[in-house]
């Protein structure tokens, strides 16, 4: 470490970007500190991922224990089933407490400072945080994300609220308008349904989860939307939502901009998207600006055009994911200690942790075919069954299908994408082989287990190497 700063490294955002990079920080050597003007472990532990999934865990059961035909299919009767919407939200805020617990030691552990207060770039190599200057000799920007909320749009947390409200599931309406039917509209549909809710869900696209690939699109909406109680509504935008009892929504249509219906509902979960936290960040001292949609700009190595100046995760606007905010954060610090290294976005793997759940690692059919026809080649694809699946059929959970793209000519692996049964944690298995650019020829003479899931993916790759 130089004389010359404070810090080797100073990170402003205790999310799991900014904790990722700590850690690895640490574990390089460096002399680190992290600034936060919140709660630690920001979106993700607090607001995000980890209460969420504690509400889909929940629910799960209570959706997989009423759902008395499969049980009975096993051989299994249940009585009455119940649950506690109180014991369920204070579930999955121990469930924050703790993990928020786990990584604020784990920094003090390793000798991490912990700054408390909001960090500014003061000027080149200088923090702020409150009327302090800290140098450092490099400064990872983690600073997240928070909800867009659409103009128009009246929150007041109880009848009209965000994700972060959300999470706590402080109420059960009895019908719930989601706006918005991207990762949060499809996860909370699932907690929602599962607990008795009814749902309608308004997207402003003509397509229902318009970023999924479109033939796993159309399943989803077949297994996750069509058999529960939801009603959707597509090409339409939430344009003015006013708050009470009841909740008014009134929808435009996309095309002709005008009012086609009102909505009353008991309560509305607006889930437009997420939008940058770089406002206020002192950016201009160091002659930095965000771009038009307030994102930082980095390139793969996840440098600003600012030197020693870093950003990573949903700041970045690159893939607003957990383990991607993290993966940019190592790679940042990577680079700083001098060893050169990029984020291969074609093999982080998503997840929607609906019940079943959807995954995905590279291109879609689309994304593939345009990259196909920019480069002279031609893209197939070939799916299997989770019905022809031994485990599957045996769980007696057997809906859903593995989708894989690749090359025609070179049998290069391009995208994966799953739906079905544990399909989050099946996924990896297919990132690796994007990571490693493997063709489906070689990943068809991979032996795997008998009976698993993961033989829908094999039988995948033997069906495209024609084996
Ligand atoms: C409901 C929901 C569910 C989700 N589920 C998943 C999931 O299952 N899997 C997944 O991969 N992703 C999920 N995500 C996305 C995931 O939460 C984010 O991608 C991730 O949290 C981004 O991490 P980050 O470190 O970039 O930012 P954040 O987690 O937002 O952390 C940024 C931190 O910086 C702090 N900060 C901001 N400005 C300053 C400042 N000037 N000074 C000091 N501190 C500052 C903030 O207070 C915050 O603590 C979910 C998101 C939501 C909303
Ligand atoms: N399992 C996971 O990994 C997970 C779970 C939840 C959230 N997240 C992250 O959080 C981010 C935010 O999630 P999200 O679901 O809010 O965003 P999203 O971008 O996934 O989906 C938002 C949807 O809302 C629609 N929309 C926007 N404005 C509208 C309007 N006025 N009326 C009707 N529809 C409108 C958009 O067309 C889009 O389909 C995601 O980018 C994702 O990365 C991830």
């Amino acid at each position: 470490m130089s004389d010359k700063f404070d810090y080797d490294l100073i990170i402003i955002g205790a999310g799991v970007g900014g904790h990722g990079a700590a850690l690895h920080a640490i574990a390089c050597g460096l002399k680190t500190a992290i600034v936060e003007d919140n709660v630690m472990g920001g979106t993700c532990v607090n607001r995000g991922c980890i209460p969420s999934k504690a509400l889909l865990a929940a629910s799960g059961k209570v959706r997989e224990m009423r759902a008395k035909h499969h049980l009975k299919a096993l051989g299994i009767e249940v009585g009455e089933v119940n649950f506690d919407r109180g014991a369920i939200a204070s579930h999955a805020d121990n469930l924050v407490l703790k993990l928020r617990g786990d990584l604020t030691n784990s920094l003090k552990r390793l000798g991490v400072d912990i700054l408390e207060g909001r960090g500014r770039i003061a000027g080149e190599q200088k923090v702020s945080v409150g009327n302090k200057i800290y140098t450092a000799k490099d400064i990872i920007l983690a600073t997240g994300s928070e909800p867009f909320v659409p103009r128009g749009v009246q929150l007041d947390g109880k009848t009209v609220y965000t994700s972060d409200q959300a999470v706590r599931l402080e109420t059960l309406p009895q019908w719930v308008a989601i706006i918005g039917s991207g990762y949060i509209g499809l996860e909370f549909a699932d907690v929602y349904t599962a607990l008795g809710s009814e749902v309608t869900m308004i997207e402003a696209l003509d397509v229902l989860m318009p970023g999924f690939d479109p033939d796993i699109a159309k399943i989803a909406e077949r297994i996750l939307l069509k058999p529960r109680d939801i009603e959707t509504r597509t090409g339409v935008f939430a344009t003015k939502i006013t708050a009470g009892s009841p909740v008014k929504i009134e929808l435009t249509d996309a095309k002709t901009k005008k009012v086609v219906e009102v909505l009353e509902v008991d309560a509305c979960l607006v889930a437009t998207g997420r939008i940058p936290l770089t406002k206020d960040l002192g950016l201009e001292n160091v002659g930095l600006a965000p771009n038009q949609r307030g994102f930082i700009e980095v390139d793969d190595r996840m440098a600003t055009s600012v030197p020693h100046l870093w950003a990573i995760g949903d700041a970045t606007g690159k893939m607003m994911l957990a383990h991607a905010a993290s993966a940019q954060g190592i790679v940042a610090v990577e680079n700083i200690c001098d060893r050169p290294a990029t984020v291969d976005y074609q093999s982080i793997p998503a997840a929607a942790f609906t019940h079943p759940e959807v995954s995905f690692v590279g291109l879609t059919e689309p994304q593939a075919k345009e990259k196909g026809s920019a480069e002279g080649f031609k893209v197939a694809n070939t799916k299997s069954y989770f019905k022809g699946n031994s485990k599957a059929i045996a769980e007696g959970e057997t809906e859903g299908l593995a989708k894989i793209i690749y090359r025609e000519d070179t049998g290069e692996l391009l995208g994966v994408h799953i739906i079905g049964i544990h399909a989050a944690d099946l996924i990896h298995e297919a990132s690796a082989a994007i990571r490693d650019r493997q063709t489906v020829q070689k990943l068809a003479t991979i032996v795997h287990a008998h009976p698993t899931l993961s033989e829908v993916l094999d039988e995948a790759y033997k069906r495209a190497a024609h084996i």
